[in-house]
């Protein structure tokens, strides 16, 4: 990690309740997967171009429900307010001050209607897209998805690596296993089959199948990004069923440790979708280099989900910003090293393994 973010994590690991601590730091298993997101990029290495630069650097990119954006996103996750007493808000401030999409989660502890009003204070054209699982029950997945839309989201993520809760061994250990009393999954509050003024628990369910995404296709014109894509053959099957995007993540390590890592499954992905719609990516980004193997590597963008909670919790909105602009500023200055105008001059020739030697 980068000295801020390492930083920031320090003074997070200090603050924070150790069994929240855990929470977000662990991964599923063993932990392998967790540990592979990071490592792969530091097998990674980048091969900068000379004499081609540009004093100011083209690094806007367009996404789904998102004109002109930064390539940095912050990924979906849950429970802010456990991180700092602000929570979802201080991170749609933050977001929206550094031009950055917020994906908000349905595990959210402030409903989406208050986050998108945060972020839309700050900058009224900020964007934020709702994060969901799908619900076995098809009323309440529509209700939720109108809520998104009425909250004026501007996407929809449907997270679809997560037919089972991972085994977390730490959270087992730790007893974590729901939200302390006194906060609440926001969103799910006051939906068809809950109690009145009370949440419903998030449902998880192996029975979902593609016929359930092309049922939330067909409830929304908002654009459907499918997160959790690491098989090329199911990118191209998203494709075909209409999404707007595919956000290549393990989910951060956190479902199951027997997956490659993020940055690993890309390429793969990125040659099934052909350009058709964007590619994301989210899972171990902790510098600015990242961000542009990453983007050399064929995604549109990549999320980040554990620095940003780090940031949250050790200075509220304000670390959150700290988080996000060093990441901006780290991936300009890698831009600059590459010989690179812009998003647009990361080309795959220029990611190469390291100690692999180059050709
Ligand atoms: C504490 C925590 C909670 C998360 N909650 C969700 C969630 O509710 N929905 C989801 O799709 N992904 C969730 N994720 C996964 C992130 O969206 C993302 O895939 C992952 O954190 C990226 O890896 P990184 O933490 O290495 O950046 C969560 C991750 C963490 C660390
Ligand atoms: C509340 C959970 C569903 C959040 C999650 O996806 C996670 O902890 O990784």
């Amino acid at each position: 990690m980068t000295g801020v973010l390492t930083a920031l994590h320090d003074r997070a690991r200090e603050v924070l309740d150790p069994v929240f601590y855990d929470y977000v730091a662990g991964g599923a298993g063993g932990e392998r997967a967790l540990a592979d997101n990071e490592r792969a990029f530091d097998r990674l290495a980048l091969l900068p171009r000379v004499l081609r630069g540009s004093a100011v650097r083209d690094t806007a990119v367009r996404l789904p429900g998102a004109p002109a954006t930064a390539p940095v996103l912050v990924a979906p996750t849950a429970f802010h307010r456990l991180a700092h007493p602000d929570g979802e808000l201080a991170t749609a401030r933050a977001a929206a001050a550094a031009g950055v999409v917020l994906v908000t989660g349905l595990a959210a502890t402030t409903a989406v209607a208050e986050v998108v009003r945060a972020a839309r204070a700050v900058d009224p054209d900020a964007a934020v897209w709702f994060q969901l699982y799908l619900q076995p029950d098809p009323e309440v997945t529509e209700c939720l998805v109108r809520r998104a839309e009425r909250a004026g989201c501007t996407a929809l993520v449907v997270t679809a690596d997560s037919p089972v809760f991972g085994r977390r061994e730490r959270d087992l250990r730790n007893g974590f296993t729901d939200l302390p009393p006194g906060y609440a999954a926001e969103n799910m509050r006051d939906l068809p089959g809950g109690p009145p003024g009370g949440t419903r628990p998030i449902a998880m369910s192996p029975e979902l199948s593609w016929d359930d995404l092309a049922r939330l296709r067909a409830m929304t014109a908002l654009p459907v990004l499918l997160k959790g894509v690491l098989h090329p053959a199911d990118a191209r099957l998203a494709v075909a069923g209409g999404v707007d995007g595919v956000v290549v993540s393990n989910h951060g390590g956190r479902q199951f440790d027997a997956v490659p890592a993020a940055v690993d499954a890309l390429p793969a992905v990125v040659e099934a979708v052909a350009g058709r719609v964007p590619v994301l990516l989210d899972g171990g980004v902790r510098r600015g280099a990242d961000v542009a193997i990453a983007l050399a590597l064929g995604a549109t963008a990549v999320g980040v989900g554990r620095p940003v909670l780090w940031g949250l919790a050790a200075e509220g909105e304000r670390g959150v910003r700290r988080v996000l602009d060093t990441l901006l500023d780290e991936y300009d200055h890698a831009l600059a090293l590459c010989g690179a105008r812009g998003n647009a001059d990361l080309t795959g020739d220029l990611v190469v393994r390291r100690g692999a030697g180059v050709r």
